[in-house]
C-alpha cells in the first residue's frame, strides 16, 4: 500500500493522509485530547485513526497513551498527537493537568450502548473546562459502538447526546471504530485538524514572559510525555510505599 493517499476532506481541504508518522518530518503539532469513561472505545478509535486499522485487543489505559499520524493539509505536513487518557479514575489523578496542558482540542467520548458512559459526559466537560479547554477550543462529541444494535433506549439517548453537543457548540458523530467504521473515524478527526489549521493552532506555544522561539524546546510535546511519564512513576511509588 503507499504511505499515503489523497481525499478531500468534509470541510473542502486538501487532505493528504500519511500513516507510517515516525520518520515524517512536520512544521506544527495539533495536541487532542481524548476523554470519556472507561471502556467507551478512546484507545481503539485512536488507535484506528492512526494506524488505519482495528486493534485486535485492547487494555486498560493506565495514565495516558499517545498515538500520532501526520496528515499533509492543504499542503503543509502537521502532526495529530492524540492523547489516549485512562477512563479510570485511580489511573488518572494528579495526571490530569498534564493531559490538558497546551491542548488544542477535546474529544469526548460515549459509548452508544452503555447510558451510564453518557450520563458522565458532564463530568468530562466540567473536567476540561477547568483546565482550560471551555467554550472556545473545539470539541467534538462522539458516539462510539454504533455496530451494536441500538435499543429504545440508545435512541433516545442519541437524540439527548445531539441536544447536548448543540448546547455546548460541538458537532456530535456516531461512529464505530470496529470493521467498517474506520472511515467515518478518520473524516471526524481530519476534520478536527482541518479546523485547527484553519484556526491558526500549533504555531509554537507560549510560556508566560519568555519569547516565542526561545521557547521551542521547552513546549516540545516530548517535554509533556516526559513530566507526564516522570508524575506517573512517583505517583506509583508513593502508592507503593
Ligand atoms: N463493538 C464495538 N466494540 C468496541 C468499539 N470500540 C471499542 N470496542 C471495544 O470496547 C472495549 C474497550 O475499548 P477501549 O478502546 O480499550 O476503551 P477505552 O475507552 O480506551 O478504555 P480505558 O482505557 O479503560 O479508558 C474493547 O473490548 C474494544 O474492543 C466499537 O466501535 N464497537
Amino acid at each position: 500500500l503507499p504511505s499515503w493517499f489523497s481525499v478531500t476532506s468534509a470541510a473542502g481541504a486538501q487532505v493528504r493522509e500519511m500513516h507510517s508518522a515516525g520518520s515524517l518530518s512536520y512544521s506544527r503539532t495539533f495536541k487532542i485530547v481524548v476523554v470519556g469513561d472507561s471502556g467507551v472505545g478512546k484507545t481503539s478509535l485512536t488507535y484506528c485513526f492512526c494506524t488505519g486499522q482495528w486493534p485486535s485487543a485492547t487494555q486498560t489505559t493506565i495514565g495516558v497513551d499517545f498515538r500520532e499520524r501526520v496528515l499533509d493539509i492543504d499542503g503543509e505536513k502537521i502532526k495529530v498527537q492524540l492523547w489516549d487518557t485512562a477512563g479510570q479514575e485511580r489511573f488518572r489523578k494528579s495526571m490530569v493537568q498534564h493531559y490538558y496542558r497546551d491542548a488544542h482540542a477535546a474529544v469526548f467520548v460515549y459509548d452508544v450502548s452503555d447510558v451510564a458512559s453518557f450520563r458522565s459526559l458532564p463530568v468530562w466537560l466540567e473536567e476540561c473546562r477547568q483546565n482550560s479547554l471551555g467554550p472556545d477550543t473545539p470539541r467534538v462529541l462522539i458516539g462510539n459502538k454504533v455496530d451494536l444494535l441500538p435499543s429504545v433506549t440508545a435512541a433516545s439517548v442519541m437524540e439527548q447526546a445531539r441536544h447536548l453537543a448543540e448546547v455546548h457548540g460541538m458537532p456530535f458523530h456516531l461512529c464505530s471504530a470496529r470493521g467498517g467504521g474506520g472511515e467515518r473515524v478518520d473524516a471526524i478527526f481530519t476534520a478536527l485538524a482541518v479546523q485547527l489549521k484553519r484556526q491558526g493552532c500549533g504555531r509554537g506555544r507560549r510560556v508566560a514572559g519568555r519569547a516565542e522561539d526561545s521557547v521551542v524546546l521547552l513546549s516540545h510535546p516530548l517535554c509533556d510525555v516526559i513530566i507526564l511519564l516522570g508524575t506517573f512513576w512517583v505517583f506509583l511509588l508513593l502508592e507503593m510505599f
